[in-house]
């Protein structure tokens, strides 16, 4: 059974806090999210110093919420008022801190197209299909950028095999990378992996906004945005800010994948925010051994909502180990040949047929 808010609240309450009170009653857990048997919450001292010194409490808090029955995994970050307390030598550019006034939109002036690619439910391939969808279209001869804005796990330093910070050379512009023929901008590369960090909705927006407004993305047809799952502060302000051209929604067949996909198409048209269509992913397996084809997560589910929402199906990606180890590799399975480069290499062309992309 799927575990409740309500539950882990109950149990975090249980945390006691070295100088007295729990977690719950001093109010320090914020944007608590329950998602499937994914649980996300942040936990907010009074100051960056207390913050350092909570690590055991976080690690407790995390142990004490995955135990519960029904999760599967859980995620806590520390933050805390006011800004860190420096403990490095200054670098040359920060990420977060909240956003300054803005004059314009956030579309960056060479990019003609900012597509989203989200999903309602962490976990079903949307940056493997972000990623692929890049190489893909880059090989049709596309200008292509990639921004990961995928704040909780960005993982495109991975999937394309790029993980150096970008240079600054005026502290003030970020030059992105390039890998596979698509400039890349991921959070990833402005943060330290093993420092948990935490964004507060404007800190958010202020890191989003800088990778649109101090990245110099050049000349580009299309800047594909890999969102973070859910329908949270990275896609409303992207939405409001960022003149996106349209969201492309990633969904397994699965019931459950499906109603949080209904429900990030939702947002995008409350949003006013066009949906060019959604993509199936892991729709079948074809077994190697022997071509039987297997529906594990279901069958035809993402077409009919497709239908039923009135949006196209952009296309219908199998479950395929070869896309994992690929992604895994750095060197998505689009920039290759076989039946799953050309799968995206379809999706990429139906895009720019439509003037998507
Ligand atoms: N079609 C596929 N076949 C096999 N494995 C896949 C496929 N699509 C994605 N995966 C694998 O599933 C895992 C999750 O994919 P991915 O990270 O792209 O999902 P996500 O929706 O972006 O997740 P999150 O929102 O948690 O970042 C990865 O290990 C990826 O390699």
């Amino acid at each position: 059974m799927a575990v409740t808010e309500a539950q882990i609240r109950d149990a975090l309450a249980q945390l006691a806090l070295p100088d007295g009170g729990d977690l719950i009653g001093r109010d320090m857990v914020r944007a608590l999210s329950v998602d499937g048997g994914q649980v996300r919450f942040v936990i907010e001292a009074p100051s960056p110093e207390i913050a350092q010194q909570m690590e055991p409490l976080r690690k407790a808090a995390e142990s004490t919420v995955a135990a519960l029955e029904g999760v599967e995994s859980v995620s806590v970050a520390l933050t805390a008022h006011g800004p860190a307390s420096p403990q490095k030598p200054a670098p040359s550019l920060k990420v977060g801190g909240h956003p300054k006034p803005q004059q314009g939109p956030m579309k960056p002036a060479g990019v003609d197209r900012i597509l989203a690619i989200a999903s309602g439910k962490g976990g079903v391939g949307k940056s493997t299909v972000s990623s692929n969808l890049a190489v893909a279209l880059a090989r049709q001869g596309r200008r292509v950028g990639l921004l990961d804005a995928d704040i909780y796990g960005p993982s495109q330093p991975r999937m394309m095999g790029v993980n150096k910070r970008p240079a600054s050379p005026d502290g003030k512009t970020i030059i992105p990378l390039h890998a596979h023929g698509v400039t890349i901008m991921s959070i990833g590369f402005m943060l330290d992996p093993d420092q948990a960090v935490v964004w507060r909705g404007p800190m958010l927006m202020g890191a989003l906004q800088q990778m649109l407004g101090q990245v110099e993305w050049g000349e580009l047809d299309v800047l594909i945005v890999d969102l973070p799952p859910g329908t949270g502060d990275v896609q409303l302000t992207l939405c409001q800010k960022s003149e996106l051209s349209g969201a492309i929604v990633v969904s397994t067949p699965q019931d459950v994948a499906l109603l949080d996909a209904r429900k990030a198409i939702n947002m995008f048209e409350m949003l006013k925010t066009p949906v060019l269509g959604l993509i199936e992913n892991m729709s079948t397996y074809i077994c190697p051994e022997c071509g039987h084809e297997a529906h594990l997560f279901g069958h035809g589910g993402v077409a009919a909502e497709a239908e039923k929402m009135g949006v196209p199906l952009l296309g219908a990606l199998p479950i395929d180990l070869d896309t994992r180890l690929a992604g895994d590799s750095g060197t998505p399975i689009a920039a290759g040949d076989g039946p799953a480069a050309e799968a995206y290499a379809r999706i990429a062309a139906g895009l720019v047929k439509g003037g998507m992309a």
